[in-house]
């Protein structure tokens, strides 16, 4: 195995993770972290107690409260932020990257003012890093991989031999890498699962059972799939790792925080309570946001999305969006999926 030199931009749960993995893979790792503090913590106890409680981080990790010495000299950019604030840290430090550096990315959303996929903003940054870039995504919780248990995820590119290269970096005994060509879809894959994953807490906060998580696990694949479509995805890459299987992930696991905020939703909690409390990264929300408009402009029918941005924005009562999802109009399952609809 090559051991690169790593810049891990972001040091929340997942960006810990996966600094975590790259140096249980002899990579050196620096990760930066916004919080001098947090830095500190990271680099001297190799702990990081907010993100990642009682979790004893690798000693080889170091960690930097300085962009610009974060991405000096290294191979690869691993960009681990909220995806709202990308386009604030890849402008910042595209002066300093490496040429030829590898760029990868591992957050899951669509930045909410140009409703562009992360890549699309990365590269707006950079125009560079085009020829080398990919994604990370799939079912990966963050308290999971940090125990080593056994996690598979997918890296995208357009390029065979950026996927080829990242799958071989990241790849150890209990994370499974795969590679897929379809960057568009697991992009989107990973962001709009977070809609459904929000969807899935609210059920559960409404004490709906089996019956109603597999329905909007199963509807919400559909308009996921339906919207992919339409920005370029391949629909195969929606029964992969980035599709149905980060959808199991995120609807089914309390460690969720979208499930989480959901649930509490479900509960009758206020959103902007809910989202101070948590004091973490709840994608879904600005996601909704998101798929909202994205539904209008290109046409496509997501009525689980829109049920959810009426409860989220509109402080529609969850039982409500529930009873209108239910009567919606009569409808055959495949055409819905293909994306036909009677009028
Ligand atoms: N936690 C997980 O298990 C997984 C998370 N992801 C994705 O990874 C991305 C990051 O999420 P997490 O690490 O979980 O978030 P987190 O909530 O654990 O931490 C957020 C991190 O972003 C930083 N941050 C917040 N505002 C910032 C700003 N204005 N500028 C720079 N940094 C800022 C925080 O300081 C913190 O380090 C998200 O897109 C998430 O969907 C993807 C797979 C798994
Ligand atoms: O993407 C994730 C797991 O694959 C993490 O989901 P949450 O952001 O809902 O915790």
């Amino acid at each position: 195995m090559v051991h690169k030199r790593v810049a891990v931009l972001g040091a929340g749960s997942w960006g810990t993770a996966l600094a975590t993995v790259l140096a249980d893979n002899g990579c050196n790792v620096m990760v930066w972290a916004r919080r001098k503090e947090l830095a500190e913590e990271i680099d001297q106890h190799h702990t990081n107690q907010k993100y990642l409680p009682n979790q004893i981080l690798p000693a080889s990790i170091h960690a930097t409260h300085s962009l610009r010495d974060a991405v000096i000299d290294r191979d690869i950019i691993l960009f681990v932020v909220p995806s709202q604030v990308v386009r604030t840290v890849a402008k910042e430090v595209c002066p300093y990257v490496k040429e030829n550096a590898m760029i990868l990315h591992a957050s899951k959303g669509f930045e909410l003012e140009t409703y562009k996929r992360i890549s699309e903003v990365l590269i707006e940054e950079c125009v560079d890093w085009k020829e080398r870039l990919a994604v990370i995504s799939g079912p990966s919780h963050a308290e999971e991989v940090v125990r080593r248990s056994p996690t598979t995820v997918v890296v995208a590119s357009e390029s065979n031999q950026v996927a080829e290269e990242a799958q071989s970096v990241l790849m150890n005994s209990y994370f499974r890498v795969y590679t897929n060509p379809d960057l568009i879809g697991v992009e989107v894959g990973g962001a709009l699962k977070n809609i459904i994953g929000l969807a899935s807490g609210v059920a559960a906060g409404l004490d709906y059972g089996d019956n109603a998580l597999a329905a909007l696990m199963t509807r919400g694949l559909a308009e996921i799939a339906r919207l992919g479509i339409q920005l370029g995805a391949d629909p195969l890459t929606f029964v992969g790792l980035a599709g149905i299987g980060d959808l199991i992930a995120t609807c089914t696991s309390q460690h969720s925080r979208n499930w989480r905020a959901g649930y509490l939703l479900g509960r009758g909690e206020e959103l902007q309570q809910i989202l101070t409390e948590m004091g973490m990264v709840v994608e879904g929300v600005k996601t909704t946001q998101a798929a909202y408009s994205l539904a209008r402009k290109y046409q496509v029918e997501m009525p689980i999305a829109d049920q959810l941005y009426s409860i989220l924005f509109q402080k529609k009562h969850p039982k409500q969006a529930v009873s209108e999802l239910m009567n919606r109009g009569r409808t055959n399952e495949l055409d819905e999926i293909r994306g036909f609809r009677k009028s």
